[in-house]
Formats: structure tokens, sequence, C-alpha cells
């Protein structure tokens, strides 16, 4: 890479640094002034090596900002009931102010009844319908942290969201839908594409900002981008112990204004702003 396209790189370590150091003051003087240390339980169910990866990171996380963390690891047989049973529990405990139920889950589970069981308040992942409501209203507090991660990003970035074209490219409700609403609710005027989408170059060469979030490895070239656009790429995928973003980064940064890579982008501000939200919730409390 060019030493001038190595500006264009988001750092998103360095954005995820700096939020963590935010929210390690915070839970110090949560600590101090109130006597509470926040708490996060993380619950696992069954044994998917990245999952264990991704609970790792967070717990990790947990211990550089001084949150209390806990995991809950449950065989892959867990019935609903003894799920639900656990977050009831989690829910009624003091210590615990944030519960994070690693997705996906096995088959035999239901996701959504699952989530609907976390207690709102404790929604550290935003996926509760009830703070999936507040954020459609514009009323952010606990929301998803992948697209919170994004619009931080922008912020540090001092990049403009109102007025601009937004494209979105994946509606998953994790980050496609959310991030919509997170753009729409700063006044940009925001297009979602999916798999129906019947040209999706179309809109993607029309973006300012394009947020990418499929899974597919390498969809986005060069060629499908507007020149001096900026560009996170939401995408993990895996082929042969190597880790691949949805954008083609090397060529994609030629054309673009600033773009995230894959590993050091999204993925570390996700986590950080989890960490934000834990404290967040624990300090309602008080
Ligand atoms: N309830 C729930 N909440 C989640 O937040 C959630 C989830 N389920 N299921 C799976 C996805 C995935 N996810 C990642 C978080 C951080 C990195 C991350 O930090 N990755 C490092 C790379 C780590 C490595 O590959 O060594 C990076 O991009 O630099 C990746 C993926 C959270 N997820």
């Amino acid at each position: 890479m060019s030493d001038e396209d190595q500006n264009k790189v988001i750092d998103g370590r360095a954005v995820a640094k700096k939020v963590e150091a935010e929210v390690k003051a915070g839970v110090e003087e949560l600590k101090s002034e109130k006597g509470i240390t926040p708490g996060l339980a993380t619950i696992l169910v069954g044994d998917d090596p990245a999952s264990k990866m991704y609970v790792r990171l967070k717990h990790k996380a947990c211990d550089r900002v001084g949150i209390y963390a806990e995991d809950h690891p449950l065989p892959e047989s867990t019935t609903q009931e003894e799920l639900l049973d656990l977050i009831k529990t989690l829910n009624a405990r003091e210590d615990i102010h944030g519960i994070l139920l690693q997705l996906p889950l096995p088959g035999q589970l239901n996701e959504q009844e699952a989530m609907n069981a976390i207690d709102p308040a404790k929604d550290a992942d935003g996926f509760h319908p009830f703070n999936m409501g507040q954020l459609l209203i514009g009323i952010e507090e606990l929301v998803p942290c992948t697209p919170k991660g994004v619009i931080r990003a922008l912020e540090e970035y001092n990049i403009d969201i109102q007025g601009k074209h937004a494209v979105i490219v994946g509606h998953s409700n994790v980050v496609g839908k959310p991030m919509a609403a997170m753009l729409v609710n700063r006044n940009a005027t925001v297009s979602v594409c999916h798999v129906f989408t019947e040209d999706t170059s179309k809109f993607t060469k029309e973006a300012d900002i394009l947020v990418v979030a499929t899974g597919v490895k390498h969809l986005i070239k060069e060629d499908m981008v507007k020149e001096g656009a900026v560009i996170f790429d939401v995408g993990i995928s895996e082929e042969n112990g190597k880790v691949y973003g949805d954008v083609d980064f090397e060529n994609v940064i030629k054309k673009a204004a600033l773009v995230t890579p894959v590993p050091g982008g999204v993925g570390p501000m996700t986590i950080s702003i989890l960490m934000q939200h834990v404290l967040m919730a624990a300090q309602k409390t008080a």
C-alpha cells in the first residue's frame, strides 16, 4: 500500500482505545462515588470456535476497563427452558448490569424469544425489541454495538452525515437495519441494498458513506465505489485460516477517502461500544 493510501485507513483499534479510555474513567468514577462495579454476563451456547473467540475478546475488554465479567457456557443440547431460566436469574441479579447472549444459537433454540426475555435495561447488545423501537424513534440508548461503533468512527474522523447519501449493503437485524435507523436519525439519505436488490452497484457507486455487512468475501470492488467515499467493512469471512472482509480493501482504498480494514476495523470498535453500554446500564441503576 502507498503511504498516501495508508492515511486513508480508519484505525478501528485507535477508535476503540479512545472509547475504552472513556469507559475506564467512567467505571472508576462509578466505583468510587457509588460503590458500583459494572458487571457483564455472557451466555455462550455450544462450542463454536468463532463464538468462543468473540466471547473471549469481550471478556478481555472487560478486564481492560475494570468491568466485572462472568461467562455462562451452556451445552449445545441446552433447551429453550434452560436458557430462559438462566436469563431470568441474570435479570434478577443486582451485580449484573449487562447480559450478552452470543449469537448464533443452536437450531433448537428460539433466538428472538430468548432476546425478548432479557431485561431491556440490561440489553448490552441493543437487540431487544423495546430498544430497537426506541432507536427507530430516535432515542438511542442501548442500541446495536456495531452500527453505533460506525457512528462513533464517523464522529472521530469528522465526517458529516446530514444530507449525505449513505448506502448500506445487508439488511440484517444486527447491522443493516439499525445502521439505517441511526443514519436516518442523523438526517442522511439512506438506501438499503440486500440480496434481492436488482443492481446493488448502481447504489454503491452513489454512496458518500458505504456500510457493507453481507459476509460475502470481497463483494465490493473498486469499480463499485465513488471517488472519495467513506467505507465501513462489517463483513468477516474465513478461508484457510485467513479473515477477509466484504470489501476488496487493497483496490478499493485507491478510490476511497477512508476505509476500515479487516481485522482492525469495525470489530474492535464494536467491542468498545459494548463496554460503553455495560457502563451506561450500570450508571442508570445508581
Ligand atoms: N450477541 C452477539 N453480540 C455480538 O456482538 C456478536 C454476536 N452475538 N455474534 C457474533 C458477532 C461477531 N462479533 C465480533 C466482534 C468483534 C470482532 C473483532 O474484534 N475482531 C477482530 C479480529 C479478531 C481476530 O480475528 O483475531 C478484528 O476485527 O480486528 C469480531 C466479531 C460480535 N458479534
